[in-house]
Parts: C-alpha cells; structure tokens; sequence
C-alpha cells in the first residue's frame, strides 16, 4: 500500500514514434501520490500519446512506467488493476441508461455487484446525477455525459486515475463540478493525472508539465512557473485590442502580445521604461482609450513566454 508523498506514478526515458514523428522523446517525470498533475501543450505535443502509454494501451519504444509501484510495460495488464483511463472519447452506450453504463463498467472491471450498488449511488450523487440515472446516456448534455465517463472510470476506486481532457466542451458550470468531484477523490489519496487545453484548470493543478514537440519544456507548480516567466507584464485595456496589439508588436523591449478578451497582454523587458513608450504607440495610431496597467501573470502568459511561441524583439 502506498504511503503519503510516495511516487504514485513515475516515467523515466519514455520514447514513442509513430513512422517518422516523435510523438514523445525521452520524457521522464515524477508524481507524488495524491498530486493533480496537468499536461498541457499546444495540438500535437505528445500528451494523449503520454495518457495512451501510462495507462497501458499504448506499448512505448522506450522507457521505464511504474504506476502505483506496478511496471506498466512488463505487467499491463496488472496495471489496469491499479489505474483507470478516462480517453478524449470515452466509449458510452447511447441506447443505455446512466445506471446500466455504470453497470457495464463495474462489471467491466469486476466489481462484485453489492460494491458496484454502492459505490454508483455515491458518485451519481456527488455528481448530481442522480435524478437522472434512469435517462438515457444518448439524451445527455454534453457535460453530464463527460461526468458519466468519470464515474464509469471511477467504478474500480482506482490509485491513479488518468483522465485526457476530460472538460474539453463542457459549459464552466459543470466543469467547476467536475473538478469539485476531482478534489474529492484527491481528498481520497487518488493521485490525478490530466490533459487540458484550459488554462484555469491548468492553473488548478499542483503541478504542470510543458509540453512542446514530444518534450517536457518545463515542469513545476503554476506558482513557479509564473515567477519564471522572463521579463514584466503590463495589461492594456481598449475596446479595440486588436490595433493595441498590431500597434505594440515588435516596439522595443516587447518580447510578446497576447489577446486576452478585451485586453492585450504585452511583455516587456522593463516595465518602468515601456509604459511610457507603449502609451506613446498606442497614441500614435489614433488609440484613444487604451489603459495600461502592470498585470500579474496568468498562466496563459506564462504557456506563450515559456514555450517561445513568441518571437523576441531586442531594442
Ligand atoms: N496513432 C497514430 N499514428 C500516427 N501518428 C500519431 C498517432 N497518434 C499520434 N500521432 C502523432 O503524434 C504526435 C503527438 O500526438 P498526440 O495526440 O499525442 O498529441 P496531443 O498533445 O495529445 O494533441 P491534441 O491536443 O491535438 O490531442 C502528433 O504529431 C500526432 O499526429
């Protein structure tokens, strides 16, 4: 039995290609038992390639996996006894009620039928799926659908639970459920890992890998990875962000711009030196409005600094 702080998950030398891509290169990471540990990089960075190896379906070319003390590689199968994977599209029955899918998975997973009772009625509930559990899966919304998959993932009271994007197109307000369902099961000593394209939930997580190319650029808490963010960030406000930012791209001492809804997040070398000067461009092409303000990293930010998707602009 794992103990607190154990390593829960860990990965050493994890390589996979498919024809001439490299998917993943060389990966190793570390996850300490209760952590919610988030994957997040742009289309194509390897992360549901990661998801597919730690959870057995996927053999990699390379590499060492434990999960909860279990060698992924040379016992899959015992693995899958230790985890459970939640994929992008989990595989729901349609013409099934929410109860009968739960069912199926317990059954799936050999819950012995008192347990598999139980257990649906406690996550149906903390789900606030209940009401509905005789509704069939096919009539769902699409986020009630996603906290189905869950539960059905969730049958076997699994040690690691990994889960790739899981909220991809569910509404905030069953995304904050969702999460509220995963804090619980971390309460429990269920060590997370995920995949997400958002960044509030990237920023909800204990700790983040940045993935860019098949390759962990970065690796830490989001609190860290913000005060590693190079250079100052100041915010400007305007109804029309677009020409702030066409208007600040490529002046001195501006390593980037960023739209964030109705503000442009500019990063700059010396915020003391650039306010002035940024004002000054903004005026020059007729913008009238625009409010700068030093504004403190989110960890969107941090994602573009950090991955160099930005080109540079020395003065
Ligand atoms: N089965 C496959 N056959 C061929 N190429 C694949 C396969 N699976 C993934 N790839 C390639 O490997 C790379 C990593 O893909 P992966 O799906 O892991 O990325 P991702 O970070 O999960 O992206 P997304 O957010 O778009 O799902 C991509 O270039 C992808 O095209």
């Amino acid at each position: 039995m794992a103990e607190v702080n154990e390593i829960a998950v860990r990965v050493h030398g994890l390589s996979k290609s498919f024809g001439a891509v490299r998917a993943v290169r060389d990966i190793d990471l570390a996850v300490a038992q209760g952590e919610i540990f988030g994957l997040v990089g742009p289309d194509g960075a390897g992360k549901t390639t990661i998801m597919r190896m730690l959870a057995a379906v996927l053999r990699p070319d390379a590499g060492e996996i434990l999960v909860d003390g279990v060698d992924v590689v040379a016992e899959a199968e015992r693995a899958k006894l230790h985890l459970s994977y939640m994929p992008q599209r989990f595989g729901l029955y349609e013409d099934l009620t929410i109860a009968e899918n739960i069912f199926f998975y317990g059954a799936l997973f050999g819950v012995p039928r008192g347990e598999r009772i139980a257990r649906s009625q406690e996550l149906l509930e903390a789900a606030g799926l209940l009401p509905f559990r005789h509704r069939l899966a096919g009539q769902l919304s699409g986020g009630m659908k996603q906290k189905l998959g869950l539960i059905c993932a969730l049958i076997h009271t699994p040690r690691v639970l990994l889960l790739d994007e899981p909220t991809t197109g569910v509404d905030p307000v069953s995304r904050r459920d969702f999460w509220a369902i995963l804090y619980n099961l971390r309460e429990g000593g269920v060590t997370i890992v995920l995949s997400t394209a958002y960044m509030d939930e990237a920023e909800r997580c204990s700790r983040l890998a940045l993935l860019h190319g098949g390759e962990i650029r970065h690796c830490d808490t989001p609190q860290h990875l913000k005060e590693a963010m190079p250079g100052a960030l100041l915010a400007i406000a305007s109804a029309h962000p677009r020409d702030v930012r066409g208007a600040v791209s490529g002046k001195p001492g501006v390593l980037g711009a960023l739209l964030m809804g109705d503000r442009v997040h500019v990063r700059v070398d010396d915020a003391g030196r650039r306010i002035p000067e940024l004002r000054a461009a903004v005026a020059d092409q007729g913008i009238a409005d625009a409010v700068i303000t030093p504004a403190e990293p989110g960890i969107e930010d941090v994602f573009v600094a950090l991955l160099g998707e930005e080109k540079p602009h020395e003065p």
